[in-house]
Parts: C-alpha cells; sequence; structure tokens
C-alpha cells in the first residue's frame, strides 16, 4: 500500500489543482450510505472519464460496477480512494484508512516475502483475527508461497496476495478492481466465497469484473457505466 498510496497521494494532490469536487465523511447512521456520488465529474485534459455520476451504495451490500473498457470504473474507484481528485462534484466516503482495495497495480511490498506482506498490512489495521487470517491464506492457498519474495510471485499467485491484503483486516469498505484477473478456477470460486462472507459479516463491497458469468449471481446491486455516464450504450 505504502509507495503506492503516497505517489497515489502526489497525483491527488496535483490533481486538485483547478478541481472543484469535494469530499465528505459518511454519517455514522447505517441507514445512511457508506459512500455517494452526487454529480461527480473527472476529466483528464481533454478527456472526461467521469461526467455527472450520481449513486449510492448502502452498507452490507455486494455492489458490482460493470462497463467496458475504458467506461470509467477505474477512476470511479480512484477517486473513492482519493487517489484522484473529482472535477467537479461531492463525493462522501469512508477515510482511506478505513477501506481495503485491490487494484490492476499490486499494493505489496515486492521485497518482502508473502508472508511477510500478509503480516505487515495485518498489523497496520491494527487487530486482524487470526481465525479469518488463516481462512484468508488457506483458501487461497497462500501458504505454500509464503516464504518467497512477492516480486518473485507468479501472476496468479501475486493477484491473490493483493486480494487477500485487502481482506485480511475486514475493513468496512473492500474495493476490488478485477479481482478474478489472472486467477485459475478454483481461486475465483474462493475470491468469490471470501467477498460473501465479509458481506455477511456486515462488510460493503464494490467489485468491478469482466467475468460478469460469475460475479453477477452474488452481487446485490449494479451500477453500469458507459463512457463515463450511469447507463448502457444509446
Ligand atoms: N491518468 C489518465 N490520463 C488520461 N486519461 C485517463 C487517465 N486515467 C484514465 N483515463 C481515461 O479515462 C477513461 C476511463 O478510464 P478507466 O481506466 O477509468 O476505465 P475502466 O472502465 O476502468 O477501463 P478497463 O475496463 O479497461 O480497466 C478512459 O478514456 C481513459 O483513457
Amino acid at each position: 500500500m505504502a509507495t503506492r498510496l503516497l505517489s497515489g497521494r502526489v497525483v491527488a494532490l496535483l490533481d486538485r489543482i483547478g478541481s472543484r469536487g469535494m469530499y465528505r465523511e459518511p454519517s455514522s447512521d447505517p441507514s445512511d450510505p457508506i459512500v455517494r456520488f452526487q454529480d461527480v465529474s473527472k476529466r483528464f485534459g481533454p478527456v472526461t472519464a467521469l461526467d455527472g455520476i450520481d449513486c449510492r451504495f448502502d452498507r452490507g451490500e455486494i455492489h458490482g460496477v460493470v462497463g467496458p473498457n475504458g467506461s470509467g470504473k477505474t477512476t470511479l474507484f480512484e477517486i473513492l480512494l482519493r487517489l484522484r481528485h473529482p472535477t467537479a462534484g461531492t463525493v462522501t466516503a469512508p477515510s482511506p484508512a478505513d477501506i481495503g482495495y485491490s487494484f490492476q497495480e499490486p499494493q505489496f511490498y515486492p521485497g518482502l516475502t508473502a508472508g511477510e506482506n500478509l503480516s505487515v498490512f495485518a498489523r497496520l489495521h491494527g487487530d486482524v483475527d487470526p481465525e479469518w487470517r488463516r481462512s484468508v491464506t488457506d483458501r487461497l492457498r497462500l501458504d505454500r508461497v509464503r516464504h518467497q519474495r512477492a516480486a518473485a510471485l507468479s501472476g496468479g499467485f501475486r493477484k491473490k496476495l493483493d486480494v487477500a491484503i485487502a481482506l485480511v483486516s475486514r475493513p468496512e469498505l473492500l474495493v476490488l478492481d478485477e479481482p478474478l484477473a489472472g486467477i485459475d478456477q478454483l481461486s475465483r470460486e474462493r475470491v468469490l466465497e471470501l467477498i460473501v462472507e465479509h458481506a455477511e459479516d456486515g462488510g460493503t463491497v464494490l467489485v468491478s469484473s469482466h467475468d460478469r458469468e460469475r460475479v453477477d449471481p452474488i452481487l446485490d446491486s449494479s451500477l453500469a457505466l458507459y463512457d463515463g455516464r450511469i447507463g448502457g450504450p444509446e
């Protein structure tokens, strides 16, 4: 997390210049949404990545964010994590410290082993239930690579380690951008099981995936993006 989050912060700071977007913390009322976008837009120079997005994500549910390549899913997640600043609009979201995430770029420390990475991230978030940690590592079969440096892991194991890091601290909000990309069939089923269990335990999940067949059955709601707007092609 640290390196990516830090360089992300620098990008977000630069991004802020000339941006009118604002952030708010969610209220403590459990019936209020944990995340809300109100008329949020994001422009990268001439490119409009998000255009007047209005949406809410309720607590304890699994929300899909779907859409073709380039529709704005990653940008929406990056704004949520304050890695990018909205050009306009208001975003209600918990502090990044309370969000577990796995994006397309891994967050782990490449020089540490898989086991060390899990311990470091678990410690960063305070008390981690050892049963849950064991359950996550067993099901993703991370035990067999715990002594390997993260940088030397195969693509599939890197992805699984990154997802495990996001899940291990049971964050109130979990944001997973393509968590099934590049992992084998059994591991895909295991990741989906873990997502469902996290939501059953009261956590909120936002997930994007091109593997609609597998992910759609576990979703409570779905936000479809197309060309930076809500909805499908005209
Ligand atoms: N840093 C950036 N600079 C310029 N344009 C960007 C930047 N990041 C994203 N974009 C543009 O914003 C739009 C939305 O991109 P985004 O990565 O959010 O889409 P996505 O739905 O996550 O796509 P994919 O399914 O391919 O991951 C695209 O047109 C993309 O080229």
